[in-house]
């Protein structure tokens, strides 16, 4: 596929750029006019299966995408009857990457009738499906200015032909705004929840993605429940041993939440030494139990410092389950409720520490 193909095809020079003639307007001896739009150009990958896929504009682009074509001048694909600037209003409606990638695959529906399709994120941060794999697939690699947009799969039971594979770059080269705009949006929400130092979600995760997730069991009646965890001492490991250290044990906290608990599963710091793992579908046994694995785990892990002595580390852990007409802060609160009773109920231990490996654990000395 060749350029010309693609611009003969669905985007035209545009004589009238009125969007940008609206934008600029305020004063106009003072503004430059604005660059026409010259088109994209569509690199085809190497090889078939995974076809390479860019889009980039020949000139840089100074205007609205709507001022990319003007109705009366559009010319109708040969096969099919889709209007592009429907499609480019509707692809722009939105800043979800679930609803825009889901709104890009219906059109290629009325294009191509392909049986299903798969879209993945960069990163498999999201992975979206719909329809049926059959005997005959394409992929693209979407990307726009070197930035990757993720690997769109399409499915049919009989092959795409050549034409079929330039409608769909086609429609891809006007979708790649939309989607590189939206996948942004959703990056940005997710660093947004995530916390920097540990790679867990965060506060704002917990309030976000917890309150669907209560919402959902209560509506299909599943169990929830939720584990508060608070480090033993752990300001006295910063205070011995140096911020670094203390921040390698909390790494090391959430790669063990991570590694005991399900991909479903939520964990969160909170903030200090605070942890929170939210368990859709358990119920308070099976949360205790995870309780006792995660304390397990940590009784087994040592945090080693420059000095070659290596620190244990302790926790407490207080478990809640929701109960109608609770909402997640009461849970949390509940959680917190019993963490706190388990601390009351034994003594703190401080850290333990090994001087070097082999000897026996001491504990951290005030
Ligand atoms: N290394 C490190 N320390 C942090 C971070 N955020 C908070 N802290 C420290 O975490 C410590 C938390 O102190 P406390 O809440 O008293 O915790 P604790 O010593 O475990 O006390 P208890 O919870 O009663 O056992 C404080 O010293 C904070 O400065 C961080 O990101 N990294």
């Amino acid at each position: 596929m060749n350029s010309a193909d693609f611009m003969s095809l669905q985007v035209l020079p545009c004589r009238h750029p009125v969007g940008a003639a609206a934008l600029d307007r305020p004063n106009p001896s003072s503004v430059t006019p604005p660059k026409p739009w010259h088109g994209f150009r569509v690199i085809p990958g190497d090889n078939q299966s995974l076809r390479g896929f860019q889009v980039q504009p020949i000139h840089p682009i100074a205007i609205p995408s709507l001022t990319l074509v003007s109705g009366s001048e559009s010319k109708q694909p040969s096969g099919g009857a889709l209007d592009p600037v429907r499609f480019l209003l509707t692809m722009s409606a939105s800043l979800d990457l679930d609803e825009v990638v889901r709104t890009l695959n219906a059109f290629l529906g009325e294009v191509v009738a392909p049986s299903g399709w798969s879209y993945r994120s960069p990163g498999d941060e999201l992975c979206l499906a719909e329809g049926q794999q059959s005997g005959h697939s394409i992929q693209y690699q979407l990307k726009c200015n070197e930035q990757a947009l993720g690997v769109l799969k399409l499915w049919r039971n009989r092959p795409f032909t050549a034409e079929d594979q330039q409608q769909i770059e086609a429609l891809l080269a006007l979708a790649v705004p939309s989607i590189h705009n939206a996948l942004r949006f959703f990056q940005i929400n997710r660093q947004l929840e995530r916390d920097p130092l540990t790679g867990l979600g965060n506060r704002r995760a917990l309030t976000i993605q917890g309150a669907q997730w209560l919402a959902d069991c209560i509506r299909h009646r599943h169990p929830l429940s939720l584990l508060v965890l608070d480090l033993d001492r752990f300001k006295m490991i910063n205070d011995t041993y140096g911020h670094p250290v203390g921040d390698r044990v909390l790494c090391q906290v959430a790669e063990i939440l991570r590694a005991v608990t399900r991909t479903a599963d939520l964990c969160v710091r909170l903030g200090g030494d605070e942890f929170v793992v939210l368990l859709p579908g358990a119920t308070l046994d099976e949360a205790k139990d995870c309780a006792e694995r995660i304390r397990q785990a940590l009784a087994e892990q040592w945090v080693e410092t420059e000095t070659g002595e290596r620190i244990g580390i302790g926790a407490s852990i207080g478990a809640a389950s929701h109960r109608p007409g609770m909402d997640l802060d009461q849970l949390y609160h509940e959680a917190d409720a019993a963490l706190y009773a388990v601390k009351q109920a034994r003594p703190e231990r401080a850290p333990r520490r090994l001087v070097r490996p082999g000897f026996q654990a001491q504990p951290l000395m005030a």
